[in-house]
């Protein structure tokens, strides 16, 4: 039985009804001519071919930017532990450091749908501890839907927590959360591992999520997926048939130090920026030229 009219989106959408977003490359419509990205919307996008964008955000002022900037889906990812806390992995954040990410997130956004991410170990445990969790991040995040890694494995959580009435966005491909298991950061479904990649996003699909991420994924396989599938597929690393791309922001605007991933593409400069103007303020304090008149009061 197929879940995918899901009892949270609201009506179904309807052609005389568009999409807040999905009027082309560049477009940008003022705040107050918008109203909230629901999962119908996401949709109607991929019935009429038109690939979206989605990034995450862990803070107030990159989330009012980026739902300013017309993106329709922010994750609070639990990569926040390597872009916020500076863990090695993502496998240490918790529950409890997660939450008041996504609060703040929710509280600044007017338009994009929020996703929080489920860190590791807060939901694989039994259906009853993904339905639990998940509330947490509605209720105390307020977030309008959850993301969890997995496939065919994790089709009763999926069903379970979206028949409690929370939507969920699917993860499979490259899961970071099982790092350990899948020998390192790899690119997963070549050769005949393919098959068992469709058959995991099918399961989600047919359990009730409203969208799949597919991480470190050959292109032809995403490509097929996202044919296969009705719901949207999300791509990072996965080639440029996916209904939706993803990155970190760190890594997109190039805040992140170091060595980034081959599927990031760096749009700006942060790091440079950010290392300039430090410098810059170092040296007006060292030089006596800062604060200025102008900065200061009498
Ligand atoms: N800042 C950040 N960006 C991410 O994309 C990200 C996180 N953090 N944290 C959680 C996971 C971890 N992810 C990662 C991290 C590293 C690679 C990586 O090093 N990939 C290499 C090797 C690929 C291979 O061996 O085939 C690459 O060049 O893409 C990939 C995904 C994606 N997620
Ligand atoms: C990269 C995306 C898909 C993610 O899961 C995260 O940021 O944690
Ligand atoms: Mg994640």
């Amino acid at each position: 039985m197929s879940h995918d009219t899901g009892t949270t989106a609201g009506p179904a959408g309807t052609p005389e009804s568009p999409a807040p977003y999905g009027t082309g490359p560049g477009s940008s419509p003022g705040p107050s001519t918008r109203k909230r990205v629901r999962i119908h919307h996401l949709r109607e996008l991929k019935q009429r071919g038109e690939p979206w964008p989605m990034l995450t955000a862990y803070d107030t002022y990159s989330a009012r930017l980026f739902d300013d900037a017309g993106i329709p889906v922010l994750l609070v990812g639990d990569s926040a532990a390597n872009t916020v806390y500076g863990y090695e992995s993502s496998l240490p954040v918790t529950v409890e450091e997660m939450l008041p990410l996504v609060r703040a997130v929710t509280r600044s956004v007017t338009t994009s749908l929020v996703v929080a991410d489920l860190p590791f170990g807060s939901y694989q445990a039994s259906v009853e501890q993904a339905v639990t969790t998940s509330a947490r991040f509605m209720k105390e995040g307020r977030a309008h839907a959850v993301k969890l890694e997995g496939g065919r494995r994790l089709a009763p959580h999926v069903e379970a927590v979206t028949g409690a009435g929370v939507p969920v966005m699917g993860h499979i491909g490259f899961t970071p959360q099982s790092e350990h298991n899948l020998g390192g950061y790899r690119v997963q479904g070549r050769g005949a591992s393919g098959d068992a990649l469709i058959a995991d996003a099918l399961a989600l699909q047919d359990a009730g999520a409203f969208a799949v991420v597919m991480e470190m994924v050959p292109a032809e396989i995403a490509k097929q997926i996202t044919h296969e599938l009705h719901v949207p597929t999300v791509g990072i690393g996965a080639g440029p048939d996916c209904d939706a791309q993803v990155l970190v922001w760190q890594d997109m605007a190039g805040l992140r130090p170091g060595r980034v991933p081959r599927f990031v593409k760096q749009y700006a400069d942060l790091a440079g920026t950010l290392t300039t103007a430090a410098k810059a303020f170092a040296d007006d304090v060292r030089g006596g030229t800062f604060p200025a008149p102008e900065h200061t009061f009498h």
